[in-house]
């Protein structure tokens, strides 16, 4: 098995690691998938990635139809409404990585397409989008996990991302247990981003509150609680957690930086997915209940839907 060709669906700040990474050894194997103004927009101002700029091969998801890998680096908000151009990428033989943050993007596509093309994966970057640059630490970043989700050495397919990524600056790492580190992956987001998104501040707070610490651990707790009722045990602190917040007091995660930018969250994809899980597997989950109103309600406060009359009168 020998991957060729790649798609990649979402060439944002994820995304964008991969083009860097594989513009040069796939040439115009490379695929970014896109139509309409997406498209036109893509093919005439390229990608600015890291100070440079990348003019990717840019294909509709018909053009893409039977590619070996396929990327897919959209937000959450937005996998929903590309189920069908995934599926029109998908060939009979195509693997496919699902690049999202959460535990259920790999089951979202996988029951569109067949579980038998997921490849499980998660990615451990800080990229971010600066005006109209994508910005990543090359050295630092972690980059690509993956594995399979029921077995422990790795797979033909795993070998073959490997062969793939070689040579390319991309990081990336084989996982025995992958299911076990996404949830990990998971915890770390639900506890780390969404009290200081709530709050307003940067990491620090974890540290200088017991207030937000207490938010921090109950969430986290909640996490723990439906993973083992999943058979799932994360009790154990991964290593990402176990940092001294106090190092980078000012990092804002993105659930803060999507609100800080006036953008929708993620939050569907953190609490909740977490809640859905929890009533399925008669799980309690309150604090992220209590934390999910909240965002969705900073959400619609930033859409501008509890502006007084006078304020609206001012935005006009
Ligand atoms: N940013 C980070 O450091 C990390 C992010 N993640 C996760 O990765 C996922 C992606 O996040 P991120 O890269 O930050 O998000 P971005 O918003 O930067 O990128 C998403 C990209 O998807 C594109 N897109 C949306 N709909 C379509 C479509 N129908 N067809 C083609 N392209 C489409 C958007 O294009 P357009 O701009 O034109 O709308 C955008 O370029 C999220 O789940 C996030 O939680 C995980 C680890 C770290
Ligand atoms: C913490 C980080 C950057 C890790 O990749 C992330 O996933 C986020 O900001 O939501």
């Amino acid at each position: 098995m020998k991957i060729k060709t790649v798609a990649l669906l979402g060439a944002g700040a994820v995304g964008s690691y991969f083009i860097w990474g594989l513009s040069e050894k796939l040439g115009d194997s490379l695929w970014v998938i896109a139509d309409g103004e997406r498209k036109k927009r893509l093919e005439q101002e390229g990608i600015l990635i890291n100070g440079k700029c990348y003019r990717p091969c840019v294909r509709t998801p018909k053009e893409a139809k039977g590619a070996d890998l396929l990327l897919v680096s959209v937000k959450y908000g937005a996998l929903g409404s590309c189920l069908t151009d995934i599926s029109q990428i998908v060939g009979e033989h195509t693997i496919v990585l699902s690049l999202l943050n959460g535990v259920d993007s790999e089951e979202i596509i996988g029951r569109k397409i067949g579980m038998e093309h997921m490849l499980f994966s998660m990615m451990k970057i800080a990229s971010r989008r600066v005006g109209n640059e994508i910005v990543f630490q090359e050295k630092t970043t972690i980059g690509l996990l993956y594995g399979e989700k029921d077995q422990e050495e790795p797979s033909g397919r795993m070998l073959a991302v490997e062969e793939l990524l070689s040579g390319t600056g991309i990081h990336r790492q084989m996982c025995r247990q992958v299911l076990r580190d996404i949830w990990h992956k998971y915890a770390f987001n639900i506890s780390m981003n969404l009290p200081q998104a709530v709050i307003g501040c940067g990491l620090c707070a974890y540290a200088f509150s017991e207030n937000a610490a207490k938010l921090r651990w109950e969430l986290r707790k909640e996490v723990c609680e439906v993973a083992a009722a999943k058979g799932i045990d994360i009790s154990e602190l991964s290593d990402i957690e176990k940092m001294h917040v106090e190092k980078t007091p000012d990092t804002r995660y993105s659930t803060l930086q999507d609100l800080d930018a006036k953008r929708h969250t993620e939050i569907d994809m953190f609490s909740g997915t977490l809640m859905k899980l929890g009533r399925e597997l008669g799980v309690p989950t309150p604090y992220n209940e209590v934390i999910y109103y909240m965002i969705k309600a900073l959400e619609e406060k930033n859409d501008g839907k509890f502006d007084t009359v006078q304020k609206r009168k001012e935005k006009e």
